[in-house]
């Protein structure tokens, strides 16, 4: 098993929880695609997965280690060693270059800084990012080039995780189509588990399985169901 959840509850604030999930188990090298309506939790429940945010209760376990019994440090450490996060805005940092942008995410993994820049020359060229690119700042590249970057940046440590938050709610059909393509085959080639949230429907055949969070979570009402029956 790569990833379970049991009896996670999770709010921002006080109110009603915004996740309720009973269980929620993923084999290693599965890839879903989680859908859900707007504002339902998504990428909050993307995050949990990732270690930063915690729960208020319940249990998140990711290849054998329980995420919240660990400190905030130990999560992030374990965040950097096993999970490729791709963030619907990419998230790369404006000033640096695209090539840095790439390292950055290898500072607090395994490998020495020769390993890394060598794996990062060649994601990129199997990203067909154009190398006359590689030393431009992040914030002149075009959004197909930082759609590249970032999926580089979160496959460079190798990760059993890749967490996908709508990447490609930027793109147009051609560069949607080359993005899922090489997402699909990276993720083949490292047998790594990969969980993709997106709106559009279209991604869901790309995909072995497809959830939807309405069925993962536990509505109010059977709650207070339950509740009444015990009482
Ligand atoms: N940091 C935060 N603090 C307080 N509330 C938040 C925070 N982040 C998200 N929320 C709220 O939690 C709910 C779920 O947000 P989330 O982004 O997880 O949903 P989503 O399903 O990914 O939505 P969308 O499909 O529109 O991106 C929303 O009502 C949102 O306003």
């Amino acid at each position: 098993m790569s990833i379970s959840l049991n009896d996670l509850i999770f709010s921002y604030d006080q109110t009603a929880p915004l996740l309720n999930i009973p269980s929620w188990e993923i084999e290693q090298g599965e890839k879903v695609f989680l859908k859900g309506a707007s504002g339902s939790g998504k990428s909050t429940l993307l995050q949990l997965l990732a270690g930063l945010l915690s729960p208020q209760s319940g249990h998140i376990n990711v290849f054998g280690t329980q995420l919240d019994a660990l400190s905030q440090r130990q999560r992030d450490r374990f965040r950097a060693e096993n999970i490729g996060y791709i963030f619907q805005q990419f998230n790369l940092i404006p000033y640096l270059s695209a090539f840095d942008n790439v390292l950055l995410s290898g500072e607090f993994g395994k490998s020495n800084k020769q390993e890394n820049q060598s794996r990062a020359r060649e994601l990129l060229t199997q990203l067909q990012l154009p190398e006359s690119t590689w030393q431009q700042q992040g914030r002149i590249l075009s959004i197909g080039q930082q759609q590249r970057v970032a999926i580089a940046r979160a496959l460079l440590s190798s990760p059993k995780l890749l967490i996908a938050d709508e990447p490609t709610s930027a793109l147009d059909e051609d560069n949607r189509d080359a993005f899922m393509r090489t997402l699909m085959e990276l993720a083949d080639t490292q047998n790594s588990t990969l969980i993709f949230v997106s709106h559009d429907a279209r991604l869901a055949d790309y995909f072995d399985r497809r959830d939807n969070l309405s069925d993962l979570c536990q509505s109010q009402s059977r709650l207070n169901e339950e509740r009444h029956n015990v009482l």
